[in-house]
């Protein structure tokens, strides 16, 4: 519950009356409902003082902004907490779906948006977040991977969180990481947001959404779940399961603040154009596939994936072997580039550092490239130059720096266009458990080959055309998010099927069949 406000505050029109857009964190005089001061305008401006600290921690800096930024953590600075306006309108011309989520919101309703794949889900959600920022809310766009949070134009929820360690920061004593991980500017941003919208929420495991939950109520000091944040968190369980861990659901703290209830979308997006694939993955859903959706789906075997096609499979070890196998079929010499790897801790022993380093850290030790390799951007590292995280493209040239070479690569936006960029490698570093800032470092070019990925990494792409290698299929609801990602059938080629990868999880249909629509 969000604390009483001033009764004069007037109230959002939601979308602004004016066609005049505001940009996110710039207020109206008058319109906001404010906490304590100082106001969610100085606590932007704490942000932007400390936008160092953050880019130190999320590894896009020279080392000495890094250096300097780590002496000025201002530990012991109180920050308060944006309170949400208290009334919001959302005007009659915004309708359907969206209109019922963005109610449920302004009202400080937490919400589970969720339905079968290409439902647009992720589209709601971009267009929620455009329109309460618009009506002057502090929303912050995350979502479980970096791949899908370039989708709602955001970061990971890690990031966001500043668990700068990855998972290991989900393990840690609480107060470990409260006091000697989060960065400052992370816990500005955690008491400067309003909403927090987490898209793709079902590759998130129970223990995260604890240990989120926990920092939440202890950097806004509120003892409401996630610290009285608005949430909207979209996904479906049945797509798409938590590497390591249970799912997110089981939580006490996904009970507590969205138990049971579920915004459910019926509208079929991705598929619409092609009724027979999606009523066999609708089936295919909830394990109710007939036999003649098999034999529908046997006619698109293939022993061989076609040409120029991207392959999606379910082992990172095949992605990276199929990506391995292009760039060798690629005539003209290999650029080999080597990271360089520090560790800054002295009480740290090297063979922690890296294992730190390879566990929280995307920039791969040896990145090899050749001209016209597809690459993607695993990591934020480049998005102040134009370019999101999961950003993908290919290698035009190279050029010489001193004795080392860097790509130059001609990116496709996701909002379209392309963009070319001299690529040039980019600090990264983790953070020691232990009270140090940075105990490790590793620079290296931010990309990775991508002919191939995996279906995990894949969750949320439309794709025109793919591969969907499913022999090693293990884990539930892989063969089900493979499989929707094209939009039509015949664009759709399929490695090593058979019914046995189709695996459906129990507890999980359970939840969305117990699900109460709002
Ligand atoms: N209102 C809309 N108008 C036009 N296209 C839409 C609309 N909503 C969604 N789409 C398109 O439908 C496709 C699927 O949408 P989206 O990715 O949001 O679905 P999703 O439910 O998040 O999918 P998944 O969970 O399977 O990744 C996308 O290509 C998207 O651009």
């Amino acid at each position: 519950m969000a604390p009483p406000v001033p009764p004069h505050c007037p109230p959002f029109s939601f979308p602004p009356t004016s066609s005049h857009r505001r940009p996110y964190g710039v207020r109206q005089p008058g319109t906001l409902t404010l906490g304590d001061a100082p106001t969610p305008i100085a606590s932007a401006a704490r942000l932007r003082r400390s936008t160092e600290e953050l880019v130190a921690c999320t590894g896009h800096c020279t080392p000495s902004q890094a250096r300097a930024s780590a002496l000025r953590r201002p530990s012991e600075e109180r920050l308060s907490v944006s309170i949400r306006p208290a009334r919001v309108v959302v005007l009659p011309h915004v309708g359907g779906d969206l209109r019922r989520v963005c109610q449920l919101l302004v009202g400080g309703i937490r919400v589970f948006l969720t339905g079968p794949p290409g439902c647009a889900k992720s589209h709601l959600v971009n267009e929620a977040v455009e329109l309460m920022r618009d009506a002057g809310l502090s929303v912050a766009a995350c979502a479980s991977t970096g791949v899908t949070a370039t989708l709602v134009s955001g970061t990971t929820v890690h990031s966001w969180a500043g668990f700068c360690n990855g998972d290991a920061d989900v393990k840690s004593p609480l107060q470990t990481v409260l006091n000697e991980v989060i960065p400052f500017a992370a816990k500005a941003r955690m008491c400067a947001s309003m909403v927090l919208v987490i898209d793709e929420v079902g590759a998130l495991s129970s223990d995260f959404m604890t240990r989120l939950d926990e920092a939440l109520r202890a950097v806004r000091r509120r003892s409401s779940p996630f610290g009285g944040l608005t949430l909207l968190t979209a996904g479906a369980f049945l797509q798409l399961s938590p590497l390591r861990g249970s799912y997110a659901f089981l939580s006490d703290a996904w009970q507590d603040a969205l138990a049971n209830r579920a915004v459910v979308l019926k509208a079929h997006w991705r598929h619409m154009q092609d009724t027979r694939l999606l009523s066999l993955l609708l089936r295919l859903r909830k394990g109710r596939h007939t036999a003649a959706d098999m034999v529908l789906l046997a006619t698109r075997s293939t022993a061989v994936a076609p040409p120029g096609v991207i392959c999606l499979f379910c082992h990172k070890a095949d992605a990276d072997a199929k990506n391995e196998e292009e760039l060798l079929g690629l005539a003209g010499e290999s650029v080999m580039l080597t990271a360089v790897d520090k560790a800054h801790a002295k009480y740290l022993p090297l063979a922690l550092a890296t294992t730190l380093r390879n566990s929280a850290v995307k920039l791969l030790p040896v990145l090899t490239l050749r001209l016209d390799a597809e690459v993607a951007v695993p990591t934020s590292c480049l998005a102040g130059q134009g370019v999101p995280c999961g950003s993908r493209g290919v290698v035009t040239s190279f050029r010489a720096v001193g004795n080392r070479r860097y790509p130059r690569v001609r990116f496709q936006l996701p909002s379209r266009g392309d963009k070319t960029l001299d690529v040039i490698p980019s600090l990264v570093h983790t953070v020691a458990l232990d009270g140090a800032t940075w105990s490790s470092t590793r620079s290296q070019v931010p990309l990775m080959l991508a002919w191939a990925s995996t279906i995990h990494a894949a969750q949320g792409w439309t794709l025109q055309e793919a591969t969907v290698d499913l022999t090693f299929a293990f884990a539930t609801g892989q063969a089900l998010s493979g499989l929707s990602r094209t939009p039509a059938l015949e664009r759709l080629h399929i490695i090593g099927f058979d019914e046995d990868r189709i695996i459906v999880d129990g507890t999980a249909l359970a939840f969305h069949e117990s699900l109460a629509d709002f």
